[in-house]
């Protein structure tokens, strides 16, 4: 150490919590502090007469040789940041200063350990964008390829799984399995993985060295696939929702400090989650209607003018079925509001029975449904739709206590393009027809 400092300084250089370095102008070291050992994992002795560039992490190496050239050009660089692989292979964060010495013809450089900061600040900007990819994506499978995303960035994850309670709270539902190529098949040991973690409620590591303390189902499962997993519960203000689960890359085996560091993100996660069903529950309430559950008066424009679009652009025809319950005010008074409640639920399921998946049922009065049958290949298609409907509500309707009761309904048919050059004339159509069809015809004089 003194052939490199004068000796009152070599006394407290060993001292120095960074670490202080020398390098040739051939890149290999030729001094090194004692901090190195605790910054790199070498010993200084080891440390000298390695290739410097051999150490740096492979997608920095190639700035860190540019930085390496300008300092020896002679321009000082006190702050540059790069990652240098571990004795144990893992991954530090240096932070340099480091200037060309023409007299000693070597790289004098002073490295600190920035890790702890660096992990802070992307665990930061992680907690930030998932709780910003609540608002920014549509739905529930958007934000959890956001939150696969960014975990991604944060730990090892071959593959992330999350899986929900299903709204009895009793079974785990996968709602997103995938890796980076895609959505995976469903797993046995993912399964068994996430109720392991749900049961015990708390995070679970399974590789090898933790297989002894798991059931046997799930010992039995990874036997198979010697693989490292890492599992949290998912925790909302509300309690449990549900547990997230990564997969490490092969030969990846979690740490502790891994395990807690995807507990940390898990609280920001389940708060996504949460936001984002609210608000979905929300859209729904607000499109659709509260007893039927059926779409409402507000859906029910939308998808007409979507589909009256559709129809034009690919000239396909297009029909509107306007139905009315006959005499409902009288179920309600006979029977009560509640009988009258279950048959118009029962009503809303028989309508839906009728149609197909892509048509719309929905609910736009009282006791008021209209139906849109797109890609209809005939107005007689939607007749035989309508007759279908008749014969539908014509069976009776159980109640609880009070026998069974029958309803009638009148259907009004618009078609397009006969009936309506756009969906107001169309709508027009299908009320007279409903009303036309209600009103007995005059008897002849
Ligand atoms: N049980 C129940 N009744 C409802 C609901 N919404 C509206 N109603 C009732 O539905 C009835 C609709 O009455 P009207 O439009 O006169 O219908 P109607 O008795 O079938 O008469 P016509 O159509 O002329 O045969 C009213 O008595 C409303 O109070 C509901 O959500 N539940």
């Amino acid at each position: 150490m003194e052939k490199f400092f004068p000796a009152p300084v070599a006394n407290f250089a060993d001292l120095l919590l960074d670490a202080v370095c020398m390098v040739d102008a051939a890149g290999r070291f030729v001094f090194a502090s004692a901090a190195c050992e605790r910054i790199f994992g070498y010993t200084p002795e080891e440390m000298q007469g390695r290739v410097m560039i051999d150490m740096v992490a492979p997608e920095d190496r190639a700035r860190t040789l540019a930085a390496a050239r300008d300092i020896m050009a002679g321009e000082p660089n006190r702050h540059f940041e790069n990652r240098y692989l571990r004795k144990d292979g893992t991954l530090v964060h240096i932070l340099w200063s480091a200037r060309w010495s023409e007299q000693h013809q070597l790289r004098v450089a002073v490295a600190r350990d920035i890790t702890a900061a660096k992990q802070a600040e992307a665990t930061r900007a992680a907690l930030y964008a998932i709780s910003e990819a609540a608002h920014a994506t549509d739905d529930l499978p958007q934000l959890f390829q956001h939150i696969h995303q960014v975990i991604g960035g944060l730990l090892p994850a071959a593959c992330l799984a999350v899986a929900l309670d299903d709204e009895c709270g009793g079974q785990l539902r996968f709602a997103y399995h995938a890796d980076q190529q895609g959505p995976l098949p469903q797993s046995l040991l993912a399964r068994l993985m996430g109720e392991e973690v749900r049961r015990q409620a708390r995070p679970l590591l399974l590789a090898p060295a933790t297989l002894a303390s798991l059931p046997e189902p799930l010992r039995a499962a990874a036997g198979l696939a010697p693989v490292s997993w890492l599992g949290v519960p998912l925790t909302s203000s509300q309690g449990p929702i549900g547990v997230l689960m990564l997969q490490g890359p092969r030969e990846h085996a979690y740490t502790d400090a891994e395990r807690d560091l995807l507990l940390f993100v898990s609280t920001q996660v389940a708060t996504a989650i949460q936001r984002k069903r609210m608000h979905a529950q929300l859209r729904f309430m607000a499109q659709h209607d509260e007893l039927t559950r059926l779409p409402n008066r507000r859906l029910f424009h939308d998808r007409l003018e979507t589909a009256f679009a559709r129809a034009q652009r690919q000239q396909n025809r297009l029909s509107l079925l306007f139905i009315d319950l006959d005499k409902f005010k009288r179920v309600n008074d006979e029977y009560g509001h509640d009988s009258g409640d279950l048959l118009l639920k029962e009503v809303a399921w028989r309508l839906q029975a009728c149609v197909r998946e892509s048509d719309t049922v929905a609910r736009i009065g009282g006791d008021e449904f209209v139906v849109i049958l797109e890609n209809v290949g005939s107005s007689e298609h939607a007749l035989v739709v309508r007759d279908k409907i008749h014969q539908a509500l014509a069976e009776p309707v159980p109640l609880a206590e009070r026998g069974s009761l029958r309803i009638e309904a009148s259907i009004g048919v618009a078609h397009y393009p006969e009936h309506g050059a756009d969906t107001q004339q169309l709508l027009r159509h299908a009320d007279n027809a409903m009303y036309a069809s209600k009103t007995p015809a005059p008897l002849p004089a």
